[in-house]
């Protein structure tokens, strides 16, 4: 019989357990990297762990052998005990999930997300607006930002809707269900055992986590979703994935199941879009104010194409695009230098595989390391947009910071827009610069950033100078929103 991957040495007791990649420790993937190569294989306690580190192991197995890599590990707190088995983004890759994940595609998809252009842009100006009174809050008002798209395409929600009634459980539901999501985060998930403990037994608090969990996950979910009902019997509803879910159109081409489970499964489904693109985009864009911050030249490149091509003066929008070179060219820089989900999302193998002469045992958690990836270009360090500017010189990162597979991320095309709006309007309008005086408590220079070990890597509270480049652009930011 094969053997495992190689490896980091297993303790006699507890095997790899504190090697466990849950927390990102940056050096020691990159370790890993150069000592065991393609694949590193760690255990503890009957649960394994495989880290893929190069395109060609991702490939092969989360591509090439899709059925048997598509599934997500289950955690015994968020897939049992929160019932996020009913998710899309925990589901089990079956029948229901490919007819769901088919039309969500459709959805979300290259051509359907242009139709949230103006809303997006409405919300973007009320963020140019924000950050204008506001700079030091760039982080409050970028987090708004995003909330607020994400419940604009997932619901239809205007932004004083939003802002009033479903942000704040939104946000709480996502901080709970973070930690509950994370392998190995609570003690039944190391001993899944314990899950049969007895409510009342000592050490068997996880039963009340788990029963808090799963009501605030079915509240918050359940609201935002019967809100667009009401507004589609109406007829006042605007369009979103619920209202086009919902539709007839869509509805006539699902095909196994009846209406009322058709409507459970989509109220499921765009319950996961607020934890799936808020800290992602959120994280994307706090890497872009800090880039431009750390790196005026590639800044005012940006800015004078863009002054070129919309005259200086008026929001940047997707038709200026394709003539935007430098600044794509940017972006990829940005998504490359600090990619948001390190490790990926992680997957799990249905049954035992042997690849390149290794064993991979069933139930192995498999982390796609995105950031192994985001490396393998020259001096991947420094933050260079010209290595994108001849497209075959560098790996094109958005063929990897947003998945892979059959399940790879259905709101990238969104994602995508989004992002370019919001940031070719930030330098539309403003200069992003290194802080000049004093730092608030709690505050990094953007030189000295760290970023967060968590699934979403996010950096950490940093300061930076946000102005309206001229007093012309103060004026227009001013006269956005009336
Ligand atoms: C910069 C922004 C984003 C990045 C970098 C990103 C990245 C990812 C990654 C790496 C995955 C895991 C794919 C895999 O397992 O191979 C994923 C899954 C997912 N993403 Fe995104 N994402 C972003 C924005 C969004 C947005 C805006 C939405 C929704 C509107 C979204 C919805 C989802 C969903 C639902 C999944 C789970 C798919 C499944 O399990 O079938 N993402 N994303």
């Amino acid at each position: 019989r094969p053997i495992c991957p190689p490896g980091p040495r297993k303790h006699w007791l507890y095997g790899n357990l504190f090697d466990m990649p849950y927390s990102v420790n940056w050096q020691r993937l990159l370790d890993w990297n150069e000592q065991f190569g393609d694949m590193v294989y760690l255990t503890a306690f009957g649960h394994s762990v495989i880290v893929l580190n190069t395109p060609k192991a991702i490939k092969d197995l989360l591509v090439k052998r899709a059925r048997n890599y598509s599934n997500r590990p289950h955690t015994v707190m968020a897939y049992e005990l929160f019932d996020m088995k009913k998710s899309m983004v925990l589901a089990d890759y079956d029948d229901k999930y490919r007819e769901l994940r088919k039309l969500t595609q459709q959805a979300f998809g290259p051509e359907a997300s242009k139709k949230y252009e103006g809303v997006q842009l409405d919300i973007i100006r009320r963020f140019l607006q924000g950050l204008q009174k506001d700079p030091q809050g760039f982080r409050t008002h970028t987090r708004l930002l995003v909330s607020r798209f994400i419940l604009a395409v997932t619901y239809g929600l205007d932004a004083e809707t939003a802002d009033s009634e479903f942000i704040a459980g939104a946000e709480l539901t996502l901080q709970v269900l973070t930690k509950a999501t994370l392998p190995g985060a609570y003690l039944v998930d190391l001993l899944p055992s314990l899950r049969y403990l007895p409510t009342w037994f000592p050490f068997a608090s996880f039963h009340d986590v788990g029963a808090r969990g799963r009501k605030l996950v079915y509240d918050h979910r359940s609201r935002p979703f019967e809100y667009v009902r009401q507004q589609m019997a109406d007829g006042v509803a605007s369009p979103s994935f619920v209202s086009d879910l919902l539709s007839d159109s869509y509805m006539s081409k699902f095909q196994s199941v009846d209406a009322a489970q058709w409507a459970e499964y989509i109220k499921w489904a765009a319950g996961d879009m607020f934890g799936a693109g808020v800290e992602t985009s959120f994280s994307t864009t706090l890497i872009f104010f800090l880039a431009m911050a750390l790196h005026p030249g590639a800044q005012a490149k940006a800015q004078a194409e863009i002054d070129l091509v919309t005259g200086g003066h008026k929001l940047v929008t997707l038709s200026d695009r394709p003539n935007m070179p430098y600044f794509k060219a940017l972006l990829q820089e940005v998504a490359r230098w600090q990619v948001v989900v390190p490790t990926g999302v992680f997957r799990r193998s249905d049954n035992d595989d042997v690849y390149n002469g290794y064993h991979i045992p069933a139930n192995t958690i498999v982390l796609p390391s995105i950031w192994a990836l985001s490396q393998s270009v020259e001096d991947p360090g420094r933050f260079n947009p010209e290595r994108f500017l001849d497209d075959s010189n560098s790996p094109n990162p958005y063929e990897y910071i947003y998945g892979f597979g059959k399940r790879i991320c259905p709101g990238r095309y969104l994602a995508d827009n989004f992002i370019f709006l919001v940031t070719a309007n930030i330098l539309a309008f403003f200069n992003v610069s290194q802080p000049s005086g004093p730092l608030d408590d709690g505050l990094k220079l953007p030189s000295n950033v760290s970023f967060t070990p968590t699934m979403v890597s996010c950096p950490e509270p940093f300061a930076c100078n946000i102005r309206p480049r001229t007093s012309e652009h103060a004026e227009e930011i001013a006269a956005m929103i009336a």
